[in-house]
């Protein structure tokens, strides 16, 4: 369970990221956060796993809070939690099954992750996510050899050989055309079904949002306008979350049918 209270972020320049958002997210629940340019989406996903840190309110995962967490329990805290990047951030001259890896750095010792010394069962785990995403042979091909669609698998990989137990995607398919899209959402909601991963996703199609998630987050100038079930996000609901009607642009479209 994630539970954001009272969170606010005003950045060094004034700029207030988030204003005082107070959520529960369950395990198991596939999340979509939908919101204009500049709502505060991405802040959201980033507290989450303290890539940025909130300036006031607690995030608790499990009853702990990562706010005020440091050092070792930190870590620990962090190697539950698997982050996807619209630009997938893999070491692109270093092979697949390599990237999945380092999914396993935060388990093992640094002398080992240092010389690539993982131990076999880490290996086989990291081989069962590349199969599990339908890239197993691409193991041993260098990671700059993939399309954006594969790569973007590998980094879904890497939480799974993470064991993570929640997934935080910041907008992973803004780089990808719409069936590979399509892929890439589907992969992630077999392991929210499967594994009953949490998924916290920001997107930036809502008829993406709303035919995967299960729950809409809808931000507006880093406040909570919005907040229900995919089905309840009514055109209306749209208009009042972006304050205005929606464009072309912000609807994948047909393509997804
Ligand atoms: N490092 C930063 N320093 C200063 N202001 C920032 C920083 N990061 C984000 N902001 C500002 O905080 C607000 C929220 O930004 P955020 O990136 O969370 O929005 P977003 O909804 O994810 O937008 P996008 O869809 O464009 O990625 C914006 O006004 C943005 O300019």
């Amino acid at each position: 369970m994630i539970e954001l209270k009272d969170v606010s972020k005003v950045y060094p320049n004034g700029v207030k990221g988030l204003e005082d958002i107070n959520l529960t997210i369950n395990e198991g629940e596939f999340v979509a956060i939908v919101g204009l340019s500049g709502a505060g989406k991405s802040t959201l996903l980033r507290s989450i796993n303290r890539l940025v840190d909130i300036s006031s309110g607690d995030i608790k995962i499990n009853n702990q809070s990562i706010t005020s967490a440091s050092g070792k329990s930190l870590r620990l805290m962090r190697r539950d939690i698997g982050m996807i990047f619209q630009s997938f951030n893999l070491v692109k001259r270093s092979s697949v099954l390599r990237n999945v890896l380092s999914g396993r750095v935060a388990y093992n010792n640094t002398f080992r992750t240092i010389f690539n010394l993982f131990p076999q069962k880490d290996v086989n785990l990291a081989l069962k996510a590349l199969e599990r995403v339908n890239i197993l042979e691409k193991a041993y091909t260098r990671s700059s050899e993939l399309s954006g669609g594969q790569q973007q698998r590998v980094s879904i990989a890497r939480t799974l050989a993470q064991e993570a137990k929640v997934i935080l995607a910041d907008e992973p398919t803004a780089s990808l055309d719409p069936v590979t899209t399509k892929q890439v959402m589907d992969d992630l909601k077999k392991i929210n079904k499967e594994d009953n991963v949490t998924v916290v996703i920001n997107l930036h199609f809502v008829d993406l949002a709303k035919e995967y998630s299960t729950r809409i987050i809808g931000l507006r100038a880093g406040k909570v306008v919005f907040d229900g079930p995919a089905k309840d996000a009514t055109d209306e609901v749209f208009q009042e979350i972006y304050g205005r009607s929606l464009k072309d642009d912000e609807l994948l479209g047909d393509e997804i049918e």
